[in-house]
């Protein structure tokens, strides 16, 4: 079999940039698979599901969690070890940055979608690949059958710290739309029971997905960075049994909705580092939903403090050396899941 599908990761990350060949395989059921690009695999069956799911890793390369997960439902597709009852795009979103084994080569791709590739007079191959990676996303969804349809994208990350609450999605901004009780509940059979609600638009690939395409679309946080090979697959099981069963099966069943099993927390703020000087006020090892209090310094940009502006205001994903005007923390305050408009 043509190394492509016989390692499609490996393939992929000999073509760290990209690919211009496409390639294709027809499995024994008549299940459709074309590499569009490295990286860049739709699969597509005979008569195809009314759901149309994007499942992507490595947007940041050191993230290998997501990757492994992604290379295994791929081989055992290929391997027709796995079922697959709808249109799936699987996209191994940045090959050079893991071979290089680091969150990103020359810029953080997931500052890059909705545009934000071409703003300004910086080119880098990363934002190449994420101009190709938001045409891959539109002519994956543009050219599903017709009829009623349901469009899905999970990103899949790890954290940089450790985290009080292990598991935990970004729900993007949806300018006022309900939220989805069914993906509470997915991302809850995922071991995902702590979602974090986005009060504004980002420049981030699961916003990209939501916004332009009206896909469910998250960025799922798994667990903690570390190489390949030290992942601890079992943390991680509740999430790949439940993505290959989104993929294999008709409708998934998650039961009664049950809203105390669900921790729903709000932005409080995002706080960009505008300043070559910017401190975070805590040390290194503190973790991600750690709590702070009204008036507690969370950072130092420059000269300018910035406080929690609320009792019981957690702080996520702080960064000190991001770029300027990066986010360089979020912080979140916890809202009941039953005050939230769902549908
Ligand atoms: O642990 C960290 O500091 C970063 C983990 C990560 O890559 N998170 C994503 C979140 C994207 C979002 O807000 O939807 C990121 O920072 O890109
Ligand atoms: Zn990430």
């Amino acid at each position: 079999m043509n190394k492509v599908f016989s390692d499609f990761l490996a393939w992929t990350r000999e073509h760290e940039w990209g690919c211009d060949e496409s390639y294709d395989l027809t499995l024994s059921n008549g299940t459709k698979l074309s590499v569009w690009d490295s990286g860049v695999l739709e699969v597509s069956p005979a008569n195809p599901g009314h759901k149309d799911i994007v499942l992507s890793c490595a947007v940041h390369g050191n993230e290998t969690a997501p990757i492994e997960i992604c290379r295994d439902i791929i081989n055992d597709i290929i391997d027709e070890k796995q079922t697959v009852t709808h249109r799936t795009l699987f996209l191994i979103a940045n090959p050079a940055s893991i071979n290089k084994g680091e969150r990103f080569v020359e810029e953080n791709m997931n500052r890059l979608f909705s545009g934000e590739h071409s703003k300004g007079s910086t080119q880098n191959k990363e934002r190449e690949r994420a101009a190709k990676i938001e045409n891959y996303v539109e002519r994956f969804y543009q050219s599903a059958p017709e009829g009623s349809r349901e469009r899905f994208h999970y990103d899949l990350h790890t954290a940089i710290r450790d985290s009080k609450r292990e598991k935990f999605a970004v729900y993007p901004f949806t300018h006022g739309a309900p939220y989805s009780r069914q993906q509470l509940q997915f991302l809850l059979a995922c071991g995902v029971d702590t979602v974090l609600l986005n009060q504004a638009p980002t420049t981030t690939f699961s916003y990209f997905s939501a916004r332009q395409f009206n896909a469910h679309a998250f960025t799922v946080e798994l667990g903690k960075v570390r190489p390949f090979g030290e992942n601890d697959r079992a943390k991680f099981a509740a999430a790949e049994a439940t993505l290959r069963n989104l993929i294999s099966q008709a409708e998934q069943d998650f039961g009664p909705f049950e809203p105390e099993q669900h921790f729903v927390f709000k932005e409080a703020q995002t706080i960009n580092r505008t300043q070559p000087d910017f401190e975070l006020n805590f040390a290194d090892d503190v973790a991600n939903f750690t709590s702070f209090n009204k008036g507690e310094i969370l950072a130092w940009d420059g000269d300018k403090a910035c406080y929690a502006q609320h009792d019981g205001e957690h702080i996520i994903f702080p960064n000190a050396k991001v770029a300027l005007g990066h986010r360089a923390l979020l912080t979140v305050v916890r809202v009941p899941t039953e005050s939230l408009d769902l549908v």
